[in-house]
């Protein structure tokens, strides 16, 4: 059995202060994998809890397959939680631990095959009768999962269930619960901060920052569609080159965009998206580059839609099968608040979270002070994404640089290259920018170009 999940505008306040979760909506079909992904502290855990029914929801309300569920015990949601931190009965062997909620269930009956069942799907059947003590990390999660499915739950709540395993381990992993869920037709909702994960997981992914939802979306549109500036820079690797720009649209003469030192000359006649950049004339905007749109080449084999830029080399960074190019084009770069915001340790959050709900003897009082100092520094920010980090210029002229703002960073645009490209640090390159590939975002941080209709990179 699996089931549909929905949440209306729920929200979460602990005590008095600003919301955890604000006004959180979202429908899960069954079946569906969904995954929750933010920096941490945005209240993915707390919407997975809320689900769970280990966390009461201040306002709004959930529904389990159409019904309300706010004050459903937790045992009566047929979910299963699988955490980061494997949680397992260090006294118990391993079909001990997979077989417990089933012995829970129904004490008196042998659940050998079941149990049996389960670790050969997970691939654990040698390990069955030895100590989680005396497994890999990799052997314990699988355990630990095994546990959870086990009792055929109607649901999968997994908070980071891999963030404790080495890279290798985790990508390993991933497909085998990608498959595994797959093969259960179990509604999934899964929560990592690693957008790699969440992009090759998720059958639609759920980007929240501040305790709101900013985008949920399948994950090649969430890709090439980003709603605002802070999704756009938080999927991807490398990092969208965010730069800091002004339309220059005289009544004569061709439209472009003012990058600083150099423009980018929109073509014409003008897209329809270009042509509604007219009216963001003199406004402060930010123009989005992935790095797979800019290349170093020269402006004669430019194809069509690509124009000219440059950039003096400051840093080559080898990756094997290619090489990152920082380059500093002139440009200043826009600052995204938030994004890897310095919230406090999650094993600190957790004993603060056992300490509230008296689980547990840790108090953390050592580190209160510092926590909440940092807590307050980078707290809640929520409402719309300002993604610049001076105010709006005077309408008509364009943005100035003050001098106390930090000098143009070295590098302002990073492109990739194969990896045998010859570079020198300091030596000007010429750059090609393919302008199908191009997004521009408003000083809200809101995505106006490309109209959601027009999908770079796109074959739907
Ligand atoms: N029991 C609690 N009491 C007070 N505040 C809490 C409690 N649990 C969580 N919070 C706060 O709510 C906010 C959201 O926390 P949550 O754990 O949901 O974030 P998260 O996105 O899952 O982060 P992480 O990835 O670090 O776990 C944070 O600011 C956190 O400090």
């Amino acid at each position: 059995m699996t089931r549909a999940i929905s949440l209306h505008n729920v929200s979460k306040a602990y005590g008095r202060t600003q919301r955890a979760v604000d006004r959180f909506s979202l429908s899960i079909d069954p079946g569906e994998f969904v995954v929750l992904l933010g920096p941490s502290g945005c209240g993915k855990s707390t919407v997975l809890r809320m689900i769970a029914g280990l966390e009461e929801i201040t306002e709004g309300e959930l529904l389990l397959d159409g019904e309300p569920a706010n004050y459903l015990a937790p045992r009566e949601r047929g979910m299963a939680m699988v955490f980061q931190n494997f949680a397992l009965y260090p006294t118990m062997t391993n079909r001990a631990n997979i077989g417990f909620p089933l012995k829970l269930e129904n004490p008196g009956r042998d659940h050998t095959a079941r149990v049996e069942n389960t670790a050969r799907m997970l691939g654990i059947e040698s390990v069955l009768d030895r100590y989680p003590g005396q497994l890999s990390g990799g052997e314990r999660q699988r355990v630990a999962m095994g546990r959870a499915i086990s009792r055929r739950p109607s649901v999968f709540l997994m908070d980071e269930p891999l963030s404790n395993l080495d890279a290798k381990l985790r990508n390993h992993l991933r497909a085998e619960i990608s498959q595994l869920t797959r093969e259960l037709g179990v509604t999934t909702v899964y929560v990592t901060h690693d957008q790699a994960e969440a992009m090759s997981l998720g059958d639609r992914v759920a980007v929240m920052r501040g305790g709101r939802l900013q985008q949920v979306s399948p994950p090649r549109e969430v890709y090439a569609l980003p709603e605002n500036v802070f999704v756009a820079a938080f999927i991807g690797t490398p990092r969208i080159n965010l730069l800091q720009a002004v339309v220059h649209a005289p009544l004569e003469g061709r439209m472009s965009i003012d990058l600083g030192r150099q423009r980018l000359p929109l073509p014409e006649p003008l897209s329809p998206d270009h042509q509604l950049l007219r009216i963001q004339q003199g406004r402060q905007i930010i123009v989005g580059l992935r790095s797979e749109a800019a290349r170093i080449a020269a402006p004669s084999q430019a194809r069509p839609g690509e124009v000219a830029l440059s950039g003096i080399v400051e840093h080559v960074e080898y990756q094997g099968h290619e090489a990152l190019v920082h380059l500093n084009t002139g440009s200043q770069p826009a600052v995204v608040p938030d994004l890897e915001s310095a919230r406090p340790e999650r094993a600190a959050q957790r004993r603060r979270r056992a300490a509230g709900s008296g689980i547990g003897g840790a108090s953390g009082g050592g580190v209160g002070v510092l926590e909440r100092l940092r807590e307050r520094a980078t707290g809640h920010i929520s409402g719309p994404v300002v993604a610049l980090d001076e105010p709006e210029p005077e309408r008509g002229r364009p943005a100035t640089r003050t001098p106390d703002r930090p000098a143009i960073t070295a590098s302002d645009l990073v492109v990739r290259t194969g990896p045998d490209m010859r570079l020198r640090t300091g030596g000007q390159v010429p750059l090609l920018v393919d302008l199908a590939h191009l997004y521009v975002f408003d000083h809200y941080g809101r995505r106006i170009c490309p109209l959601p209709k027009d999908i770079p990179g796109l074959d739907v």
